[in-house]
């Protein structure tokens, strides 16, 4: 028997926990009980108090009210050091690990003093990975590990600095599918060992893979505790959201002329895949979806597209306005380019209010940009429109929880009155709930059909197809496939992703192009 079996059924235990932020309530009363050996599900929609509760169990907060235990003892950990100190330990979805650094010297940064020599620190790493059965290289900077095993390495890390309690913020959502599948044979080893997880996910399908425990929440309250056997997604989804709407067939478009066309892109970027001659056009009322492994390039088409990193070969021309002078940028976006990056944080400040973001260009760029300055009215009606909760326009954007920052930059791209000439999406779902990432998947299907050229990247396979008409899968920096979205299997797909296509790509310059 494992030690954390000995302490019985409940390593750790909330009880009556509340938090408030100043006037705003993000939970109350929330009980749960995270067991030994099991995957708890942590579901909800945005804003319904995940990362809150998270936080209070991991010790980055401090509950305003409840309390909590630890092998039936008081646990009330000062900060975080402190909860990682008894056991417990979060992985956020921003990985913390270093990218310049080996996943030892990531180690050393954050293990305790006394295993601070590379050796012992390499030892205990191994005997970690070994434990966990993972195979993860110890001594390559991690920015070079491919995003499962970072994943993984941040995982490992976090077990080596002694935790048997893992709260894992939305670990799939930057995985592909076969990578996801490892991922859960991974967890369910460490829980066979004794770990509890706790795991922070918007895919529902999860929880009926993986999970054994489940907690709903609704705004800030407990809507469901216990067991997550025989519950379906669906069944899952009612109690966070009410019955959903279905989503709205596909409807037919328009295909016009070519708004965006490049052509033998090579580029370079450290934190992606360099661009190995992607040809890419995409026509007025066409979404084309663009799908691959996190780092395989997709993040650097994008910029480039975008104008905001120079090839080094090849041209990109967007509604006839050719990209080359260094401003081009500012000049696709005066040409009517809406923008959505990976990384909100490059899009969303959040020092400024909800909507300072929304005019931000605007101020930045001129008042001729589409996205124009919208009067004080418009902003909250804009807000309304997408949802953004709560819609205060005098609001900080930190305020707001991750899947609200989200809608925000929805709302200040997608939302002007003019239709933009194109959008460059990575990841427009990203963190979203169900209705919001289907309110999204309608707005840019609506963007299309008033004739814009749209492009959804993502490494979220689920979120690409289920907005695109044509699928470009990317791996090691170029177009492996090119399907039309009926012949675009997620099996198809997933084997493409992970660089299966029929011949390897460097033996065959031709992609799989089935249109
Ligand atoms: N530091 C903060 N200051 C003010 N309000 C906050 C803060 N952190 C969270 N909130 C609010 O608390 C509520 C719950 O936010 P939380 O981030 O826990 O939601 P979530 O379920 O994790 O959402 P998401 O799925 O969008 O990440 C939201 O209304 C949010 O605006």
């Amino acid at each position: 028997m494992t030690a954390s079996q000995e302490q019985g059924d409940r390593v750790l235990e909330a009880r009556s926990l509340s938090k408030s932020f100043g006037p705003v309530r993000a939970l109350h009363d929330v009980s749960l009980v995270v067991r030994p050996g099991a995957v708890h599900a942590l579901v909800g929609e945005n804003g319904a108090g995940k990362s809150t509760l998270a936080k209070l169990l991991a010790g980055i907060e401090r509950p305003t009210a409840g309390s909590m235990t630890l092998a039936g003892r008081p646990f009330a950990p000062r900060d975080r050091a402190a909860a990682k100190r008894a056991g417990i330990n979060m992985v956020p979805q921003q990985l913390s690990l270093v990218g310049e650094l080996s996943l030892v010297e990531n180690y050393l940064l954050v293990g305790p003093r006394r295993l601070a020599d590379r050796r012992s620190a390499r030892a205990l790493l191994t005997e970690t990975l070994e434990r966990a059965g993972v195979a993860v290289e110890l001594d390559t900077p991690t920015s070079a590990l491919t995003q499962a095993h970072r994943q993984l390495g941040e995982i490992v890390v976090a077990l080596a600095e002694g935790a048997h309690t893992l709260i894992l913020d939305e670990p799939t959502a930057s995985l592909g599918p076969l990578e996801v599948g490892g991922l859960f044979a991974h967890l369910r080893s460490l829980c066979a060992l004794g770990t509890a997880i706790v795991l922070i996910t918007h895919r529902l399908d999860e929880v009926r893979q993986v999970a054994d425990d489940l907690t709903v929440l609704s705004h800030g309250e407990n809507v469901h505790h216990g067991s997550a056997a025989g519950l379906e997604p669906s069944q899952i989804a009612r109690l966070m959201v009410g019955e959903l709407a279905a989503a709205p067939a596909r409807a037919d478009r328009t295909i016009g002329e070519v708004v965006l066309a490049a052509e033998g892109l090579v580029a370079a970027s450290t934190r992606d895949s360099p661009l190995d001659g992607v040809d890419i056009t995409v026509r007025s009322g066409e979404i084309v979806g663009i799908a691959g492994v996190a780092g395989s390039g997709q993040n650097l088409l994008l910029d480039v597209l975008g104008g905001f990193v120079q090839p080094s070969a090849g041209t990109v021309a967007l509604a006839g306005t050719a990209a080359g002078a260094s401003a081009s940028a500012s000049v696709f976006q005066r040409a009517g380019l809406a923008w959505i990056p990976e990384e909100r944080s490059e899009a969303v400040v959040p020092t400024m209010t909800l909507a300072e973001n929304l005019t931000v260009y605007s101020t930045a760029i001129g008042s001729s940009s589409r996205v124009g300055r919208p009067t004080a009215s418009k902003v909250g009606a804009r807000l309304q429109a997408f949802d953004v909760r709560p819609p205060r326009p005098d609001l900080l954007a930190s305020g707001l929880s991750g899947g609200n920052q989200q809608k925000l930059l929805a709302a200040r791209e997608l939302g002007s009155a003019e239709t933009p000439r194109a959008v460059l999406a990575y990841g427009p779902a990203q963190g979203l709930d169900l209705r919001a990432a289907q309110a999204i998947r309608e707005r840019l299907a609506a963007l299309a059909a008033e004739g814009a050229a749209v492009v959804v990247a993502s490494h979220d396979l689920d979120e690409v197809l289920g907005v695109a008409d044509r699928v470009l899968v990317m791996f090691a920096g170029r177009v492996v496939a090119d399907l039309l979205i009926a012949q675009a299997t997620t099996e198809r797909i997933g084997r493409a992703m992970a660089g299966l296509t029929g011949t390897p790509p460097t033996a065959d310059p031709e992609p799989e192009v089935q249109v």
